[in-house]
């Protein structure tokens, strides 16, 4: 099993390039499956075990995925499977955006329900009611839903309950290809739903308002393969964002887009960070003491669940009480007791965790329960006495590329080991060699 060693007390120090957003290209690989003529080609995809995951989803189908550096072709020009397995949906819930572009192409689409996991429940009900209203009939049983409409999906008004970026783009890819017009009102406007319509637009859609809470789509008899550059991923820029803050050093982020992470950059301007802003980067100079805040996390542009639990650890070095309520995940807090094992002043309350800092963060061993909270316990290794020792790092591979060398360019002491103990010891030996 691998473990990643962090050693607090290096400043991070220099300049960090972004990849290309994880939530912006598996919607957009599914989209690919609507073009049933001409191939596809992604640029700045990541190089990440999600990417691998749809790709193998979209192999199975017999679409033709071929990888390179940070590229991908797609063929979806052939006859194509509509089914798509329980083992690809359990590792990535996002395998459930397949749903849409195979109703929408096909009339059929039968893929495993989601089930549960370590932020919520999660459920795909706003995904269901938006096909139904455009007249498929949905049967959910033996852990399958399978969704089928007679001839072609036809457009609808559709209001959604939630929000919901995965309903969003679902129903947009859906109506892509539906009969006559649709509507998603209440819908979600995070910029991953904004690069997904600008790509289907490319491939002959016709979608406006993405980005909007209205978004209203134009069925099209068909649509081609083209190329496509995915958006900067927001999310690995704010956890960078939050890891120099975090270490009180100076790190310029490139390739971020600052409006897409305006709510991170004012609260943690209110925290007394300094943050400059430019064309295509962000620094962020963690100088002097920094000050406990409250966030509320929401849909965007609100201050993003995905940037929560890293956020926590900024505010773990704050003085004074922070309030960090959760209002998208019922249940995104379990990072919570792993930061009490590194020494944190924190507890919950119903949607909320309450900080109190600053706390003497201490290195242990520690488990990453979800994608982000794995980089929120290393970015909290950084600044603990000693080492901490991150386990359970499928999770972080799903969402960053390379976090730990990234890291390590900017200057933290930081490992990933393949073996057990006898390893540990070798690495913390090496470093007290060095230092002493
Ligand atoms: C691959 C991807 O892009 N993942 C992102 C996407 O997930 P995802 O698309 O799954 O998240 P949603 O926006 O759908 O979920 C938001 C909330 O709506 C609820 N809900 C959702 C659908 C539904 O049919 N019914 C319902 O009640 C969910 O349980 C959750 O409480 O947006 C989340 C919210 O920004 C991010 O944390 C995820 O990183
Ligand atoms: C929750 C996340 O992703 P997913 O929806 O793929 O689980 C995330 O990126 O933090």
């Amino acid at each position: 099993m691998e473990k990643i060693i962090v050693s607090g007390g290096n400043q991070l120090h220099g300049a960090v390039k972004v990849e290309g957003a994880k939530n912006a290209v598996l919607p957009v690989i599914a989209a690919s499956i609507m073009a049933s003529e001409g191939k596809s080609t992604l640029y700045q995809v990541p190089d990440l075990a999600d990417v691998d995951t749809i790709s193998e989803v979209l192999r199975y189908m017999n679409i033709n995925v071929l990888k390179s550096n940070n590229q991908l072709m797609i063929d979806a020009s052939e006859q194509l499977k509509t089914e798509t397995p329980f083992e690809y949906v359990r590792k990535m819930r996002a395998s459930v955006l397949v749903l849409g572009p195979l109703l929408a192409r096909y009339g059929h689409a039968k893929v495993a329900m989601p089930g549960g996991c370590a932020i919520g429940s999660r459920p795909i009900d706003q995904h269901l009611k938006g096909f139904e209203a455009m007249g498929a009939e949905i049967h959910v049983g033996n852990g399958y839903v399978e969704a089928y409409v007679p001839e072609k999906l036809v457009g609808a008004r559709i209001y959604l309950d939630v929000p919901s970026v995965g309903a969003t783009e679902n129903l947009m890819m859906a109506a892509a290809l539906a009969k006559g017009t649709t509507i998603i009102e209440n819908c979600a406007r995070e910029p991953e739903i904004t690069d997904l319509a600008n790509y289907i637009n490319q491939m002959g859609g016709k979608i406006v308002g993405a980005g909007t809470e209205t978004i209203r789509i134009e069925g099209v008899p068909s649509l081609q393969g083209v190329e496509h550059t995915i958006i900067p991923d927001r999310i690995e820029a704010g956890t960078f964002m939050v890891a120099a803050a975090v270490s009180g050093g100076d790190v310029l982020v490139e390739g971020a887009i600052p409006d897409h992470l305006s709510s991170l950059t004012a609260k943690m301007r209110e925290m007394g960070v300094r943050i400059e802003e430019y064309e295509n980067s962000i620094r962020v100079v963690g100088n002097g003491e920094l000050r406990g805040v409250d966030i509320k996390t929401l849909p965007y542009p609100g201050f993003p669940t995905d940037l929560q639990s890293q956020f926590m650890a900024l505010t773990m070095v704050a003085k004074g009480t922070s309030v960090i309520t959760e209002t998208v995940f019922e249940n995104r807090f379990m990072h919570v007791e792993e930061f009490r094992r590194m020494n944190a002043i924190a507890k919950i309350e119903g949607r909320s965790a309450i900080i109190e800092g600053p706390s003497s963060l201490q290195g242990a061993e520690v488990a990453a329960t979800d994608l982000r909270a794995a980089a929120a316990l290393i970015i909290a290794g950084l600044v603990a006495e000693g080492h901490t020792i991150v386990t359970e790092l499928k999770h972080l591979d799903r969402g960053y590329v390379n976090f730990e060398e990234k890291l390590r360019g900017l200057g933290a002491k930081i490992e990933r080991i393949s073996e057990e103990s006898d390893k540990i010891d070798q690495v913390i030996n090496d470093e007290i060699a060095q230092s002493s």
